[in-house]
């Protein structure tokens, strides 16, 4: 059994592009950064967290493969994840106004007993023209930055405030499709047999 270790709904469905039976665990950790973590660094212990809390959980069972991702937003060598209120989205969303940024995504992939555990870290480079007030502050009455890291969403009424992108557009909305399909052949999950079975 292929087990998503995460509670977004973006995930589930990025995953499910590839993946037609998989079962959803979102993993309750602690995703607070350690002071002088570095970035990358935490994104990576934090899905690693997210993964062996849910192969804990399962008691290690053999068979399964869980899979894990994070995604924060850095400027500034700050890491920006979910706002906690309407003051910290505008903080935020002020930061990322008329700059470019760093999305970094990872990923963690591994069987349910950590005998093999292989992670990924991607960082795709997106640039916001500027953003009002006005419009930071209706951008949070419509609900979409709430539970969003850098309280934007990509995919959503965010995509207004961006003016390019470079890298993985899939990692930024919280999946790295590229990376999650090369890891899943890796353990023996054939995208494209899954497809010739149906
Ligand atoms: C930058 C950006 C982030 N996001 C989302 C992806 C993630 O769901 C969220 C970042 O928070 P995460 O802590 O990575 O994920 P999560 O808490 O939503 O889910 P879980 O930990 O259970 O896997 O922000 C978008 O949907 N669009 C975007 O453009």
């Amino acid at each position: 059994m292929i087990i998503l270790a995460s509670a977004s709904p973006r995930r589930k469905e990025l995953l499910g592009t590839f993946i037609s039976s998989f079962e959803i665990m979102p993993a309750d950790i602690d995703e607070t950064p350690f002071e002088f973590e570095a970035p990358q660094e935490y994104v990576v212990r934090v899905a690693k967290d997210k993964a062996f809390s849910i192969a804990n959980i399962t008691n290690n069972q053999t068979g399964n493969l869980i899979i894990s991702s994070d995604t924060s937003v850095v400027v500034d060598g700050q890491i920006l994840g979910k706002p906690v209120d309407e003051a910290d989205s505008k903080r935020m969303l002020r930061l990322l106004s008329n700059r470019s940024h760093e999305v970094i995504t990872s990923l963690c992939v591994c069987d349910s007993q950590l005998r093999r555990v292989t992670t990924d870290i991607v960082v795709t480079q997106v640039e916001f023209r500027s953003i009002s007030d006005v419009e930071i502050a209706l951008y949070w009455k419509s609900g979409e930055p709430k539970d969003k890291a850098g309280s934007y969403a990509i995919q959503g009424i965010g995509a207004s405030f961006v003016k390019s992108m470079a890298g993985s557009y899939s990692a930024v909305v919280g999946l790295p499709l590229f990376e999650t399909a090369n890891r899943l052949a890796e353990f023996g999950v054939q995208i494209f047999q899954e497809i010739s079975d149906e």
